[in-house]
C-alpha cells in the first residue's frame, strides 16, 4: 500500500473558519482594534499574517511592540469581546460539518479540535453548539508555546488521540494553520471559506473543499473504506 492510499484512522478538525465559517467576525473585531490603536490592519492582511495564530503572537506583531502580560490579556479580552458579541447571532456549523461528524462517530472514527482560539471563543462555538461530547481531544491556543503554523498543536492533537500524525486526516482554512498541520505531517484538506484553493494549495493542502457537504473519491475511500 503506498502511502497515498493509506487508510486515515481520526481526523483533526481546526475550529475557526474551518468547522464553523465565522473568520470574518475575527476579522471586523481585528481591523477594529488596530484601528482604535491607530495602526492600520487590513482584513486581507489579517488573514495571511494572523490567521489561525495565538493572541500572544498576533498582538506583540501588530503593535511592533512587546506588551506586558497584562496588557496583553486587555488588549486580547477587547478583541475577543467585540468578535463573540459580533458572531454570536450567526453561530451554526459549517454546511456538511453535522453530518459528517456524525459519519464519523457511526465508523468509530476519533476526532479531535486544534485551534488557537483561547477558551471564551471554544465554549461559544463547542458549548453553543453542544459539540463538546462529539471531541475526543480538544487542544487549545494555551497547551502549546508556538502557536500555528508550528505543528506543534496538531501534534498535540494526533497524541490526545493516540493516531500518528500520518494517519489523522487534518482540516484547515488558513494558510498558516495548513502549513501546521503539513508539518505534523497529517494530510491535509483545506476548507475554501476564507482563502483560496491555490493559496491552501501552495500553502500544502492535498486537496481544498468548499465545505464537507462532497469529499472526493479517494478520500472517502481513505476514511470510510471502499463501498461505504
Ligand atoms: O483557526 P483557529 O485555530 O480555530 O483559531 C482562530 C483564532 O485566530 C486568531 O487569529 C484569533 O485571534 C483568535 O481569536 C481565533 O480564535
Amino acid at each position: 500500500m503506498t502511502p497515498s492510499d493509506a487508510p486515515l484512522r481520526a481526523a483533526v478538525f481546526d475550529m475557526d473558519g474551518t468547522l464553523v465559517d465565522n473568520m470574518v467576525f475575527h476579522n471586523q473585531a481585528w481591523v477594529a482594534l488596530a484601528r482604535k490603536l491607530g495602526l492600520s490592519l487590513t482584513a486581507e492582511d489579517f488573514q495571511t499574517r494572523f490567521a489561525g495564530r495565538k493572541n500572544e503572537e498576533i498582538l506583540p506583531e501588530l503593535l511592533g511592540r512587546a506588551l506586558d502580560p497584562e496588557e496583553l490579556q486587555r488588549l486580547a479580552d477587547e478583541k475577543e469581546g467585540h468578535y463573540r458579541t459580533l458572531y454570536r447571532p450567526h453561530l451554526k456549523l459549517h454546511r456538511g460539518a453535522e453530518a459528517l461528524l456524525s459519519r464519523l462517530r457511526a465508523a468509530g472514527i476519533p476526532v479531535a479540535i486544534a485551534t488557537a482560539a483561547p477558551e471564551g471563543n471554544r465554549a461559544l462555538v463547542i458549548d453553543g453548539l453542544g459539540l463538546r461530547p462529539v471531541f475526543q481531544r480538544i487542544v487549545g491556543a494555551e497547551e502549546v508555546s508556538r502557536g500555528k503554523p508550528f505543528p506543534d498543536i496538531f501534534l498535540a492533537a494526533a497524541r490526545g488521540l493516540g493516531v500518528d500524525p500520518s494517519e489523522c486526516l487534518a482540516f484547515e482554512d488558513a494558510i498558516l494553520g495548513v502549513m501546521s498541520a503539513r508539518d505534523a505531517g497529517m494530510p491535509v484538506v483545506g476548507i475554501t471559506t476564507t482563502t483560496t484553493a491555490v493559496q491552501l494549495r501552495q500553502a500544502g493542502a492535498l486537496w481544498t473543499l468548499p465545505d464537507f457537504t462532497t469529499f472526493p473519491p479517494e478520500l472517502e475511500a481513505r476514511l470510510f473504506g471502499a463501498g461505504v
